[in-house]
């Protein structure tokens, strides 16, 4: 019989706005059982300290490589991690000893699959010895040293939920607005394909702190009193990232922030709002087949002028759109669930990643384990 396990997933995504922890238990393959869910914030002063990270690991060509500031960075991230699973277990009525492991993604401060290069910060021996729970992290690497894009990983958890749409013969695909946005198809036979899908939130974000100092669009409230400026979106939308049937996987800097003065706060937010929807849709033509339903995850879903026009735009091609909450699901805890998932399969040696979700030669697992010290 397969070992069931109590995992913890730990996500810090490219939107940096916190750490997301979430309880599964799961025997890595198609027993999901999933538990609670803590969101915790960054405050503004570590927000800056991950941006500046990101800065400090531009010029990098060594994924190992960690200059004094930039270890410092992570060090103080693995802390925030450490604390994070404390104040879960705290909440929860949880010990350490509950936990068979930690999946700990870390924090992604370059991303450039072309030169097979991705660097997540984030200590995994650290984290075990602060935490006294088993770590796998560095779940990235060997998916692109064999070749995959090193993103997206989420896929094989999707793959894993969506068995009761596949049995009422649904072509489904879950949709991830996070700072970067990714798309995971799942036929009625179980035929997988699975890759970034274009900006998300980032671009609103960055718009948005710009022109009022908040870090988002509460609800999509400022997109929804905007127009779209045709020129703008058509500048995006007409990158060469969606053209072609190459996918390959963003980096958070990959599509240029919108420039002060280009639009009003309004404009500006609807535009981004309107990119991130027909993003998805464009990059969704290069599925293998139409989906029947979008099950959206990730915080851009409560962005509802994203959401209408996605909706939109999907149900003009016969596809129907819903939250992951309408689904089942927990829109905000499905990335950090996933992060539990495959820490739960690397511990088994079961694949992560397939030619299907990052281009890889084969299927492979992957992840480094930390034991914590007796
Ligand atoms: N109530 C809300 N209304 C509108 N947008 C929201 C709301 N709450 C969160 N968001 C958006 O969602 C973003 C966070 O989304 P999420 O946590 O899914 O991203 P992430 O996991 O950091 O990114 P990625 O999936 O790319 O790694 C915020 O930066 C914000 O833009
Ligand atoms: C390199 C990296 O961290 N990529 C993230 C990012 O955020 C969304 C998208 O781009 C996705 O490819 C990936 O994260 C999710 C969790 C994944 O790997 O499935």
């Amino acid at each position: 019989m397969d070992i069931v396990r109590t995992a913890i997933g730990l996500m810090s995504g490219t939107s940096m706005d916190g750490i997301d922890v979430a309880l599964l238990r799961t025997d890595g393959r198609g027993f999901i059982e999933r538990g609670p869910f803590l969101g915790i914030a960054y405050d503004g002063g570590f927000r800056e300290r991950l941006k500046r990270a990101l800065d400090l690991a531009r010029p990098l060509t060594d994924r190992a490589a960690r200059p004094d500031e930039l270890r410092q960075i992570e060090i103080e991230l693995t802390q925030r991690h450490a604390d994070a699973v404390t104040a879960f277990l705290e909440k929860f009525g949880l010990r350490s000893g509950d936990v068979d492991v930690l999946g700990f993604h870390g924090q992604t401060v370059l991303h450039r699959p072309d030169d097979g290069l991705t660097i997540q910060i984030g200590d995994g021996a650290l984290l075990a010895e602060r935490s006294g729970i088993p770590v796998v992290y560095d779940m990235r690497a060997n998916d692109m040293a064999h070749g995959g894009q090193g993103a997206p990983l989420v896929p094989a958890y999707h793959a894993a939920l969506a068995g009761r749409f596949q049995k009422d013969g649904q072509r489904v695909c879950f949709v991830n607005i996070g700072g970067i946005s990714n798309l995971t198809y799942i036929g009625a036979e179980g035929r997988i394909a699975a890759f970034d899908s274009g900006p998300g939130n980032t671009l609103i974000d960055q718009w948005v702190e710009m022109q009022t100092g908040k870090t988002y669009d509460p609800g999509g409230e400022i997109a929804g009193r905007g127009q779209v400026v045709a020129e703008i979106a058509a500048r995006y939308l007409g990158s060469p990232f969606f053209q072609g049937n190459i996918r390959r996987s963003l980096d958070r800097g990959d599509f240029k922030p919108l420039a002060d003065g280009e639009a009003s706060l309004e404009d500006g937010a609807r535009t981004l709002a309107h990119v991130a929807a027909a993003s998805i849709v464009k990059s969704a033509s290069y599925l293998p087949e139409r989906p029947s339903v979008f099950i959206v995850c990730g915080g851009g879903r409560l962005n509802g002028t994203i959401m209408a026009e996605f909706a939109d735009m999907a149900g003009k091609n016969g596809s129907r759109v819903m939250s992951a909450e309408e689904a089942g699901f927990d829109g905000d805890a499905m990335e950090a669930e996933a992060w539990a998932y495959l820490a739960v399969r690397s511990l088994e040696g079961l694949p992560l990643t397939y030619p299907g979700t990052t281009g890889v030669s084969q299927p492979v697992s992957g992840g480094v384990l930390v034991e914590p010290a007796k």
